[in-house]
């Protein structure tokens, strides 16, 4: 099922938790809501879901609109952080527990939970209690309740977030197989880490103070950021997002000058990404920075420099211990794309990726 969301606005009294909001999710995509916390993604699932009612704007579903009907009639499954499974149930039994609710006769549900359990490797599980189960046991028994009757559409809601870093790496590869390849349902996923939505999402929708700022592949989300939010939100570490000069085909950025080809932007301030990844450390070209600090990172290493200008970060690949000593002095030069931001509006002006350093 397709899902679309045109011209939504929700209002809690003064807050805007979500502006304007469009939206079209196509069928089978695994779409991903992305932002920090209070960015209204919650709020935009409970409203797809039926839970919430938008101030204005319609939800459509398959292209009809679905604004007045309640979130049973909307062949939805919601999951959310928390799975609260019934405790005094086994596994089967929550399992099922949807099904016969529906009265579907009971060699029917028998069928149906031995092939989810299966799907979801927990046909081990079957007869244990809750409190029998570690957290992430119990978190795919959860998602096989949500799955055994079939929804046309899944919305999770940080369904990994109480769990183990290991675990959760294993679960977001596993759930994406299951959801997107296995069953080719739709799915809206929420989450704020932005690892989880780039390895997961076919397409992603970078969302800040109730806006979507973005709508985009992961891919093009990082090559291509729309503004400066989404370049500094995603990747880790995090672009370096610089003050800085363009003026006759001059880039400058502290005491570096570098020749761009840029015949059509004006001579104007402007705000310089360069993600830690694209730069390099020098003995004796680029940026002059003091180094303040050294992460080592196991075989990788991320190094803090500050300028007159700002602070820098750096993301090294290999060691080179003659250039790090704290407190030392170094030089950082750009490597790899660098991306120009207009200062007022923060939006994206322009990528260079041919340069030359004066
Ligand atoms: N029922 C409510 N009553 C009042 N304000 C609310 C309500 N629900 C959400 N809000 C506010 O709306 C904004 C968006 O909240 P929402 O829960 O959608 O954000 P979120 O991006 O999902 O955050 P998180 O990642 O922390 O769950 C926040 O400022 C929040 O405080």
């Amino acid at each position: 099922m397709s899902v679309e969301l045109r011209n939504i606005t929700k209002k809690f009294g003064d807050v805007v938790a979500v502006k304007n909001a469009n939206l079209k999710i196509n069928r089978g995509e695994f779409f991903v809501f992305l932002g920090p916390s209070g960015s209204g993604k919650s709020t935009l699932l409970r409203i797809i879901a039926g839970l919430d009612d938008p101030d204005e704007g319609e939800v459509l579903i398959d292209g009809i609109r679905v604004n007045e009907l309640d979130p049973s009639q909307r062949d939805i499954a919601f999951v959310f952080q928390n799975y609260a499974l019934y405790p005094h149930m086994t596994a089967y039994d929550n399992i099922a527990f949807p099904l016969r609710m529906r009265k579907v006769p009971k060699e029917q549900i028998h069928a149906s939970v031995l092939e989810v359990a299966n799907m979801l490797g927990i046909t081990h599980l079957l007869s244990k209690y809750p409190y029998q189960m570690s957290g992430g046991e119990q978190q795919r028994v959860a998602l096989a309740r949500a799955i055994v009757r079939r929804p046309k559409v899944f919305l999770l809601d940080e369904p990994l977030s109480n769990l183990d870093a290991k675990l959760r790496v294993r679960l977001r590869f596993e759930l994406r197989k299951l959801l997107h390849d296995q069953l080719q349902t739709t799915t809206i996923y929420v989450t704020h880490d932005q690892t989880e939505a780039m390895t997961m999402a076919d397409r992603i929708a970078v969302i800040n103070k109730g806006e979507i700022l973005q709508v985009d592949s992961p891919s093009r989300l990082y090559e291509y950021p729309a503004n400066t939010f989404v370049a500094g939100f995603i990747g880790t570490p995090p672009m370096n997002l610089l003050s800085g000069k363009i003026r006759e085909q001059t880039l400058e950025i502290g005491n570096l000058k570098i020749r761009v080809n840029l015949p059509d932007i004006k001579s104007q301030e402007v705000i310089i990404g360069i993600r830690p990844q694209d730069l390099e450390i020098n003995r004796d070209r680029g940026i002059e920075v003091k180094i303040v600090g050294v992460e080592k990172l196991g075989a990788e290493y991320i190094v803090h420099g500050v300028f007159p200008d700002g602070e820098i970060t750096v993301h090294m690949g290999k060691y080179l211990p003659e250039l790090l000593h704290s407190e030392s002095k170094a030089f950082v030069k750009p490597v790899g794309p660098i991306y120009l931001f207009d200062k007022a509006t923060e939006q994206l002006i322009t990528v260079i990726k041919e340069y030359t350093l004066m």
